[in-house]
């Protein structure tokens, strides 16, 4: 289990700072898809770098399975929005994939299984002696996705992943996203924009206040699985929980800019 409590993070500066996040606490199950939704701003970057050992918290402990996190952890994989930059554009997509399983220590013929298999689980087997740039924005997501899902993470963080691409290609990905977690059990923990991903993608859902940021409140999302982009979207319950989350973050934005006026 993921155990985030009471997490701080203020960045230096003028008058104290600038504190991102305050107070933050919750546990994200093994296996659980977890979404974190909030105003714009909120610190959702801010907590995900924490929870990915990438940046220090000024207060408050991470943990997975008691045991605290310092530094990035070994089973934990990262996928941002921005894929361009995370790709290594002179490499090829297989040795792009292989990447951390070299940082990891395994040998060459583990390593290339696991990149085979990884390509083939994002449909990309084709690609594997290609360049990122010979892909489009899509399929050079699909190679991030393959990258952090062949070393078998425990945990997945992804912040906006699928915000870059077109909307029949985000749809693929959240797609791949379910068919991923539901193969593996990796528990995923997944910052959006978009309510309807969130919805969509989740066992529950955190909406996040704005800065500083904690928890305002979580919500199951009890939808059947498997999920489908037409069937599930169109059922009455999907309807309800995005305009009960879409609701809430209005609320928060409307109240915030009354509090700022
Ligand atoms: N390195 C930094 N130094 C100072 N302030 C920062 C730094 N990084 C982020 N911030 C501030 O912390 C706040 C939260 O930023 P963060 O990127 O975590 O929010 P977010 O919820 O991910 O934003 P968005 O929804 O727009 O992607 C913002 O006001 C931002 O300006």
């Amino acid at each position: 289990m993921l155990l985030i409590t009471d997490l701080e993070k203020t960045y230096p500066g003028p008058n104290g700072g600038f504190t991102a996040v305050r107070g933050m606490s919750f546990a994200v199950q093994d296996g659980e898809m977890f979404t974190i939704v909030g105003p714009s701003g909120a610190g959702k970057t801010t907590l995900l770098r924490c929870v990915a050992g990438l940046s220090a918290p000024t207060a408050g402990t991470i943990s997975i399975d008691g045991v605290p996190i310092d530094g990035p952890p070994r089973e934990f994989a990262v996928v941002f929005q921005d894929y361009a930059r995370s790709l290594m554009p002179w490499m090829s997509v297989a040795k792009n994939v292989e990447l951390p399983l070299v940082k990891h220590g395994s040998d060459a013929r583990s390593r290339r299984r696991a990149v085979e298999q990884a390509l083939a689980e994002v449909g990309l087997a084709d690609a594997a002696h290609k360049k990122p740039f010979q892909l489009s924005g899509g399929m050079q997501q699909r190679v991030a996705i393959a990258r952090a899902i062949a070393y078998r993470p425990k945990v997945l963080i992804m912040d906006e992943p699928f915000a870059s691409v077109d909307a029949q290609t985000r749809a693929d990905l959240e797609d791949l996203l379910l068919k991923v977690r539901e193969e593996t059990g990796t528990t995923i923990v997944f910052v959006t924009h978009d309510v309807d991903e969130s919805v969509y993608l989740s066992d529950r859902v955190a909406i996040v206040t704005r800065s500083p940021s904690r928890i305002d409140r979580i919500v199951s999302i009890p939808l059947p699985h498997p999920r489908d982009q037409i069937v599930t979207k169109s059922l009455p319950e999907f309807a309800e929980l995005r305009a009960q989350v879409f609701g809430r973050i209005r609320e928060m934005v409307h109240d915030a800019a009354l509090a700022d006026a």
